[in-house]
């Protein structure tokens, strides 16, 4: 868990994302926005962007998946890192699934960091959304790159859909809301805690949060709308690792996904949609968590369980 510090990377471990026992995270500090209107200094154009992610992660995942749905695999290359973040974060290690950076030839993550900006005070995390015509990052924040992704190319050759609709943005704001400090960063608030208290409370909020969604989704096939939305891509990334990681490394342990029927059957669902399953890696996913936490795992040894099927029949098909 290093960081760069004025350009030089430091290395450190779980004490540089705690405070008293509970996980805070900082804001990502590039937030620009690709545009399609002449506004701005980030054009949408074919060719232009690199897409940085882990597959391990569930924030680089989503744009994954949104890149896929939007048919941009053929304007926006990717670089893949090493699912082990070591001591001098993510690399470009050689194993199956990466792909190297051919656009900065680096062997760490932290290198564009400091070629986008040389004094920079930051985190290095996935997603990376890189400009190759300024060599300047426009956005390490996935939220905004999925939304980049969601309309910006639509002038470029993107594949129709539209994942944030005007009609349901509200609700989608709120659902987002909601799951993002409870479920998708609360399983890490649970599993980073290093008092019995932070523990509790991220954990209780995890569970409350899955089973307001199992209600939600007993009766319907999506979370808004009757359509799927970018609030079921950020959804799925997280309930995807549940059993395989968050269950185990970090003690999200009251019941199993798989207890959850409608959640369940509504994560095979997603998963076994032809842009979202090539997306799925779960040597990435649980070789990154059980290799790269040293404090939690020490020995590092990857569980061999749990056997899901995420080939099951959903048998959602009739839902609205
Ligand atoms: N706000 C960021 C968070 C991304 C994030 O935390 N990525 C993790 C991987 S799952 C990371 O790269 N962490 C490295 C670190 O914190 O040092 C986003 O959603 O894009």
């Amino acid at each position: 868990m290093g960081e760069l510090i004025a350009g030089a990377w430091r290395r450190g471990g779980l004490e540089n994302v705690l405070a008293e026992g509970e996980l805070r995270r900082p804001p990502s500090i590039f937030r620009n926005w690709i545009t399609a209107n002449g506004d701005g200094p980030f054009q949408a154009e074919r060719n232009r962007y690199h897409l940085y992610v882990s597959l391990a992660c569930p924030w680089a995942h989503r744009t994954l998946i949104m890149r896929n749905l939007k048919g941009l695999t053929d304007l926006i290359d990717i670089s893949v890192v090493h699912w082990l973040m070591g001591e001098d974060g993510w690399s470009f290690d050689p194993a199956p699934g990466v792909i190297p950076d051919s656009v900065n030839g680096s062997t760490f993550l932290h290198e564009l960091y400091t070629i986008a900006d040389p004094t920079c005070t930051t985190r290095v995390t996935v997603p990376v959304l890189w400009d190759k015509a300024t060599s300047r990052i426009v956005s390490n924040e996935s939220a905004d790159i999925l939304r980049m992704f969601n309309t910006a190319f639509d002038g470029c050759g993107a594949t129709a859909g539209d994942y944030y609709p005007a009609e349901h943005r509200d609700d989608i704001d709120a659902v987002n809301e909601r799951v993002y400090p409870t479920l998708n960063n609360g399983v890490y608030r649970s599993g980073f805690a290093t008092t019995q208290a932070a523990y509790e409370t991220a954990v209780r909020e995890v569970f409350e949060a899955l089973d307001w969604l199992e209600q939600r989704l007993a009766h319907q096939r999506y979370l808004i709308g009757g359509r799927l939305t970018e609030a079921d891509i950020r959804l799925f990334t997280t309930l995807v690792r549940f059993d395989p990681v968050y269950y185990g490394h970090f003690k999200c342990n009251r019941q199993a996904l798989a207890e959850y029927p409608a959640l369940w059957a509504y994560t095979r669902d997603i998963y076994q949609h032809a842009a979202v399953r090539p997306t799925v890696d779960f040597t990435h996913i649980k070789g990154h968590y059980y290799g790269s936490h040293p404090w939690l795992n020490p020995n590092r040894i990857v569980p061999i369980g749990p056997d899901r099927d995420f080939d099951l029949p959903p048998g959602r098909g009739a839902l609205q």
